[in-house]
């Protein structure tokens, strides 16, 4: 079976070493079908807080990789790959088979149904019906074969939708060559890492691309929490979503690795909804400037693992505050930290709700940003940093921003 891969000529792989180096090409979803099965009485099981209005949801998303693209960022979409390589029967075979059973179907007769109702849709249709969900009035018939079968059970779906997908930067994470194939914390978002897996697994330009971390390993890690500083230096927050166990898995696989990072910092951030990863409270803008919601400025626990000799990792209590660990760090003579609502309390928490400090840099000191967060953007911009746009009306809903919905597969080394 041949492959039909239109585009990409040369790099076929990873190459992330910083956070705010060019951004060259970059993963994203378009939000689809998915939105529209938000039912208000599933919302918190599916980490949303209000319905979008998914017209506008792709409209704004638009806006985004519009502005990804005038900047000269190839952008990839994850329906895209995922389709290139359901080309492939065997690889559409088993993607169904592992998709239902993480999709908890359990019964013979609706798994048998739901593998017809797959069995004539193109290999774009599975990918979109797959992220979407499958509503129980769209198949005819299920044959009884089990007790599972039989029960009546009112819940409106066979297949949940994934409505969190259009956060690429969550299921995995670039870092250096290789990636983080994510656990997630939350099982509505496990399915995420499917897509993810069978991309590294089977895509030609993908597959043989080291990991750092699987997603079969015990302990979640959330790529919103994975931020490569620099080509020395990898953050990771220990968050709502990630643990500190999967943080020094990750630090092992890592450092025996031929990559240049030297050091992971881990952040010990509150562990709650609105803190969800480190970069809803912290991001790197440019060299010396990042953006920090001033709610986790103090008290806030870092830690160091570094590689030590014969593969163990020293790990560290940091006694400094941020700013001098990022100069030591970094190597940088002074950092400027700039606060999420400038310095009012009350706009920082409205703004940080809304992603004000999850930028998106796609150049040294060039950020994306959510156009409503215009008291963080104007302090962005009062520090000399150039922040680009889009509306954000309904994509801010899911919370999550603009870094939140993209990973960033190659950046220019700084
Ligand atoms: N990298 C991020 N901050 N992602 C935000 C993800 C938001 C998503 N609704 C969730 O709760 O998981």
């Amino acid at each position: 079976m041949i492959i039909r891969v239109v585009r990409r000529v040369n790099l076929n792989n990873i190459q992330v070493y910083n956070e705010i180096g060019k951004l060259k090409r970059v993963l994203l979803h378009c939000p689809g079908e998915e939105i529209e099965n938000i039912v208000p009485d599933y919302l918190t099981r599916l980490l949303f807080d209000e319905i979008a209005f998914l017209k506008q949801a792709k409209k704004e998303h638009q806006q985004f990789s519009d502005i990804l693209r005038n900047e000269g960022v190839e952008v990839l979409y994850l329906t895209e790959l995922m389709a290139e390589i359901l080309q492939d029967p065997e690889v559409r075979k088993s993607f169904l088979e592992d998709f239902l059973m993480e999709g908890k179907v359990a019964s013979q007769g609706l798994k048998e149904g739901l593998l017809e109702y797959f069995s004539d849709k193109s290999p774009m249709e599975v990918v979109r019906k797959s992220m979407g969900g499958v509503r129980k009035e769209e198949l005819k018939e299920i044959k009884v074969k089990q007790l599972a079968d039989m029960v009546k059970n009112p819940y409106p779906f066979y297949l949940d939708p994934i409505p969190n997908l259009y956060f690429q930067r969550d299921p995995f994470a670039s870092i250096g060559r290789g990636i983080s194939l994510n656990v997630m914390f939350s099982r509505t978002r496990n399915r995420e890492t499917l897509f993810a897996k069978y991309i590294f697994d089977h895509h030609p330009h993908y597959k043989d691309i080291p990991r750092w971390y699987n997603r079969d390993m015990s302990h979640s890690i959330e790529g919103g929490d994975i931020l490569v500083l620099s080509d020395k230096v990898v953050a990771i927050g220990i968050s709502q979503r990630t643990d500190a166990v999967a943080i020094e898995m990750l630090a092992e696989k890592l450092f025996k690795s031929q990559e240049t990072f030297e050091t992971i910092l881990a952040f010990d951030i509150p562990k709650t909804r609105a803190y969800m990863h480190l970069d809803t409270v912290f991001t790197m803008v440019d060299y010396d400037k990042f953006t920090i919601y001033p709610g986790i400025e103090m008290p806030l626990d870092v830690y160091s693992l570094k590689r030590g000799k014969n593969h163990s990792i020293d790990i560290t209590y940091e006694e400094n505050k941020l700013s001098n660990i990022l100069k030591e760090y970094l190597k940088l003579s002074s950092v400027t930290l700039i606060r999420c609502g400038n310095n009012d309390i009350i706009a920082a928490g409205r703004e940080q709700w809304s992603d004000g400090s999850n930028t998106l840099a796609i150049s040294p000191g060039k950020v994306v940003c959510y156009n409503r967060n215009y008291v963080t953007n104007e302090a962005l911009r009062n520090h000399g940093v150039e922040v680009l746009e889009f509306d954000s009306y309904e994509l801010s809903r899911g919370r999550g921003g603009p870094r939140c919905m993209s990973m960033p597969l190659i950046r220019e080394n700084l």
